[in-house]
């Protein structure tokens, strides 16, 4: 038995201008374009292995090592599209083998929970789609792919590059140009940073799927929001990227989040996707950057509790002087910095605690699991790791 295979890591991203809203749900076509920053992949990773051959029977998925239903019209529309694709090159060059016509074995694991508002739909269509596209050895290009990898999910297409991306909304019905475009790649801005506080674990209670679009139907605020206030946000944010001006980019990061849990919060039956640790941490970031007078850190939250804070590797000691301060007692700290490191984060605190006006609460460690040290990162990376055992066909846990 020949088996064909082929593997790829593709990465999270986390909008910094939030994609809320379809205009076709079948397609996934977007009410507004979205930019996003990608983060490494040393925390936060998928990793796919596609494998087809005559002998398979049917399509399979195993996800984190347990098979799950391929019986959704998204994934299926992704794996259309794909053999589609492919069905073109064998049309025009007799000699390849017809690999459009076999079933798929896909295996595939994150590094991080599933479904717990960590984009893992973002990183896990990516990679499909681009596991999929070198084993089908297609000539498009990231962008094309991109607009498959949307119909999985529709903030996935932004996972198909590394650093600063747009997912440029589109015009055409058919979505054929609401594809993602590279606004900045990663080695023009590498000192951005990212700090992830896991303020719940938990899946969440209504999906982004359903959630928007309670918020387009029910919504006045929507209206407001995707008519003026994103397509000005999405010009100022990628020129704020291209310029690397981090404290432009940050208050329209904080601005657009604000306003996408305020059109949250204005839906009917209003969604909730913010809790009181989450207003902790907004207030806590608003009293940093004015106890600095300048904006070093920037917070974010997709549907979910968890925080997202971007800021600049210069400005790391003055952040983690006070979140190190208050969370200390919580993991992911000990894994990225040593003792030395951990001390100096403490005592650039005592310096600053004398000065400190805003109130610090003590007990905020206590709605945080867990915290994410991590950084902007590169777009899907070919990988010598493989899911799947090439003389059986199958994943190779099994
Ligand atoms: N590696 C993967 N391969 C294929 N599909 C995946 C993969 N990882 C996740 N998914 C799909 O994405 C679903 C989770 O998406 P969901 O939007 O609920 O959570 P999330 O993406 O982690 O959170 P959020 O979108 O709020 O950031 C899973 O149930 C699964 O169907
Ligand atoms: C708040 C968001 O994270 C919403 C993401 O929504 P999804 O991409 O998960 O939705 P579907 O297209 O229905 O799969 C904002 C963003 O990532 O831009």
């Amino acid at each position: 038995m020949s088996v064909h295979i082929a593997s790829t890591t593709a990465p999270v991203n986390i909008a910094t201008l939030k994609y809320w809203g379809k205009r076709d749900t079948a397609l996934n076509l977007p009410t507004n374009s979205s930019i996003s920053v990608t983060l490494a992949q040393e925390d936060l990773r998928t990793l796919t292995s596609a494998a087809t051959s005559a002998s398979f029977e049917r399509d399979t998925l195993w996800l984190n090592g347990k098979e799950e239903s391929l019986d959704n019209k998204r994934t299926q529309d992704c794996l259309q599209d794909l053999r589609d694709l492919r069905r073109a090159l064998e049309e025009q060059d007799k000699s390849l083998e017809p690999l459009s016509q076999w079933k798929l074995h896909i295996a595939s694991e994150n590094n991080f929970p599933t479904a717990a508002g960590l984009a893992s739909s973002a990183a896990g269509f990516a990679a499909l789609v681009v596991a999929i596209a070198k084993l089908y050895q297609l000539p498009q290009d990231m962008s094309a792919l991109s607009k498959v990898a949307r119909k999985g999910s529709g903030s996935a297409c932004r996972s198909l590059f590394g650093g600063f991306v747009a997912w440029e909304m589109g015009e055409q019905a058919d979505g054929s140009d609401s594809q993602a475009v590279q606004v900045l790649p990663l080695d023009k801005w590498p000192e951005m940073k990212a700090a992830i506080l896991v303020v719940s674990d938990a899946k969440k209670d209504t999906s982004s799927t359903s959630g928007m679009q309670r918020t387009v139907h029910t919504s006045d605020l929507f209206k407001e929001r995707v008519d003026t206030v994103v397509p000005r946000r999405f010009n100022e944010m990628k020129e704020a990227i291209v310029q690397r001006d981090f404290p432009r980019f940050a208050e329209l990061t904080m601005r657009d989040s604000n306003s996408f849990h305020a059109t949250c919060l204005d839906s009917y039956p209003p969604i909730f996707y913010l809790n009181d640790t989450s207003r902790k941490i907004i207030r806590l970031v608003d009293g940093i950057n004015a106890f600095y007078n300048e904006t070093i850190v920037a917070y974010t939250f997709d549907a979910g509790p968890n925080a997202v804070l971007y800021y600049e590797e210069k400005n790391e000691q003055k952040l983690f002087a006070f979140l190190y301060h208050l969370l200390s007692g919580v993991d992911g700290w000990k894994s990225k910095y040593g003792d030395e490191q951990l001390k100096a984060f403490s005592d650039a605190f005592s310096e600053a605690s004398e000065k400190v006006e805003f109130y610090l609460d003590d007990e905020l460690y206590k709605g945080i699991s867990r915290v994410i040290l991590t950084r902007a990162g590169p777009g899907p990376q070919d990988t010598t790791e493989c899911l799947i055992d090439e003389t059986s066909g199958l994943p190779k846990a099994l």
